[in-house]
């Protein structure tokens, strides 16, 4: 008997990195790569299991392993999410003791380089902007849950940022700023709705870009008087045009440019020389959500810049 109480638990194998290279063309020289890193977490009746040692209802995590690699040959890799949630149904579905399966994916893009001299296509370049990231939980009682993602997007406002206004004690020595450079590191995490997740057609790499342009637009589009600002014009204009986006959260670590004091050697600095400090940073983050609609993406998550 245990004295304690066993709490949430999980268990998986995490970052299996598979990459599938799909043959396309009648020869099958026309080569496109998905390369994912895929994490597996299994929820269920594992009381047993921890506190007796009784293995009967333990999936091997290896056996989880083999069941992305198996899927990815078997299935192919459509997009991040429509193989998270094959592999979360599956999980749930062939195993009365698993009840709950949470698939973490994220995906590395890799550009073509085209070769014009030659018919074969298969040499690319890794894209060096965002990590592609999906998270899908698929539960026996609560169905599916897909929240989409991305993180490592770094963008720069030159200006069109302001900063004053703030509250000012004993210990401010901030300078109010109305003109400065706005950086930051998005990390995005959207949720869709039980409709597209349930949409068996849903286009999830076009939803990918789609929210991905107008986190883009609106960040570049606001006039910004502070990054908390910034963010909720981001998350607004995604729910405003992604019909099936219910709740956007934003992680924003404020990259933080100082104009450098140039009058030593003679020199003014009208905002054109800055120091990029990397640490230590604001961090900003927030969920925007549909009215009515309860927020589903974890706030507890630790993102640094
Ligand atoms: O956009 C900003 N928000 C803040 O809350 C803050 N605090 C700070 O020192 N600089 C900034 N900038």
């Amino acid at each position: 008997m245990s004295k304690h109480v066993l709490a949430q638990n999980q268990y998986g194998k995490a970052e299996n990195r598979i990459v599938k290279v799909t043959r396309k063309g009648g020869d099958g020289s026309w080569h496109e790569i998905r390369d994912l890193n895929v994490s597996v977490a299994l929820r269920g009746e594992f009381r047993d299991v921890h506190l007796t040692g009784d293995n009967a209802n333990c999936l091997p995590t290896d056996t989880t392993k083999n069941t992305v690699y198996a899927f990815g040959k078997e299935h192919g890799i459509e997009s991040p999410e429509a193989f998270g949630i094959l592999l979360a149904r599956h999980f749930v579905s062939s195993q009365a003791p698993i009840r709950e399966a949470q698939i973490r994916i994220e995906e590395f893009a890799w550009e073509r380089i085209p070769v014009p001299t030659r018919k074969e296509q298969h040499s690319f370049v890794r894209k060096g902007q965002e990590v592609r990231t999906a998270q899908i939980t698929y539960s026996e009682t609560t169905g599916l849950q897909v929240v989409s993602g991305l993180k490592e997007l770094t963008v720069m406002n030159s200006t069109d940022s302001e900063f004053h206004g703030y509250i000012k004690d004993e210990y401010t020595t901030l300078q109010e700023a109305y003109d400065r450079i706005l950086a930051t590191k998005v990390t995005a995490r959207w949720a869709h709705s039980a409709l597209a997740a349930d949409d068996a057609g849903h286009d999830w790499d076009r939803s990918y870009r789609k929210v991905r342009k107008h986190l883009l637009e609106a960040f570049a589009e606001t006039y910004s008087y502070s990054l908390q600002q910034t963010l909720h014009q981001m998350a607004e204009r995604v729910l405003d045009h992604c019909p099936r986006v219910n709740e956007v959260r934003l992680n924003l670590p404020n990259k933080h440019h100082f104009l450098v004091d140039l009058e030593p050697f003679g020199l003014g600095n009208d905002h054109e020389v800055y120091f990029a400090a990397d640490r230590m940073y604001g961090l900003i983050e927030g969920t925007v959500h549909r009215d009515g609609v309860q927020p589903v993406i974890a706030t507890s998550d630790w993102i640094t810049a």
